[in-house]
């Protein structure tokens, strides 16, 4: 029988704070040896998702660089379909797949214009992305796990709805600071701790000064 969702990794790296980028959007928190373990877990996923505001900021390319192995599709949040043509995500989009998550508030031209890329354009909810029918959209699409890399709207989105299985940090040893700063999770919260998921360490793994820290959703 088909799985209504696929296995589902929130991956991020954050300063000992809790931040994912400064007030300027700076983001570079990870180290080399992260990175090569990043780009590991990357080749065994099926896609890589990540919101608007990551590609606006960061411009990244979510491919397998630093070892060898096969790029996931890559997945973009974009309820408006604002994505900059010159993003690396769509100049290189010819060459490795990639879908453009869209809601039904997109603009006639703005889908027009979505279409000259060499994408595929999945529609799902009314106003923003509805995360919990994408995700049955790709399991109809056999897209069996999903690498969600931030930033803290999209993962709020899914820690609000229940809807991840693992959660990887890397902490990394700097102090940001700021009410702007952009945190691990963003949006409204939960009001109580009780409402949080239940998460449970699996392993932890030292890279120099970096500690990354593996949770399974209870
Ligand atoms: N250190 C790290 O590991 C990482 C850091 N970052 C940092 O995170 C920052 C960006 O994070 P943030 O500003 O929170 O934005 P996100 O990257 O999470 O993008 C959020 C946007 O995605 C679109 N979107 C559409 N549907 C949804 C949905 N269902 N849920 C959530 N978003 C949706 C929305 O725009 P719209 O309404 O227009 O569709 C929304 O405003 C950057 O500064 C980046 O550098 C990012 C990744 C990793
Ligand atoms: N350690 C770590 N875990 C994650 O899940 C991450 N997303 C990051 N960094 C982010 O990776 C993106 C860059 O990807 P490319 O190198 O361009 O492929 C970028 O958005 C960083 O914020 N680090």
């Amino acid at each position: 029988m088909e799985k209504s969702k696929p296995y589902v990794i929130l991956s991020a790296a954050t300063s000992i704070d809790g931040k994912i980028a400064t007030v300027t959007g700076d983001s570079k928190l990870s180290s080399k040896l992260d990175g090569i373990r990043l780009h590991k877990l990357r080749s065994k996923v099926d896609a890589i998702l990540v919101g608007k505001n990551t590609v606006l900021l960061d411009d990244p390319m979510l491919t397998v660089r630093h070892t060898k192995g096969k790029n996931p599709i890559r997945i973009v949040l974009d309820s408006k379909g604002s994505i900059s043509k010159n993003s690396k995500i769509i100049q290189t989009s010819k060459k490795i797949p990639t879908i453009v998550v869209v809601s039904n508030k997109i603009t006639k031209s703005n889908l027009e214009r979505l279409k000259k890329f060499p994408v595929e354009i999945i529609i799902a909810g009314k106003n923003s992305v509805d995360i919990k029918l994408l995700l049955k959209k790709l399991s109809y699409k056999k897209i069996k796990s999903v690498l969600v890399e931030g930033g803290g709207t999209t993962n709020w989105e899914f820690i609000k709805n229940g809807l991840f299985d693992e959660l990887i940090i890397t902490l990394s040893p700097f102090l940001i600071g700021g009410k702007d700063a952009v945190s691990l999770v963003e949006g409204d919260g939960f009001k109580k701790i009780t409402n949080s998921p239940i998460l449970r360490l699996k392993s932890t793994m030292r890279l120099k000064n970096h500690l990354v820290l593996n949770y399974v959703k209870v």
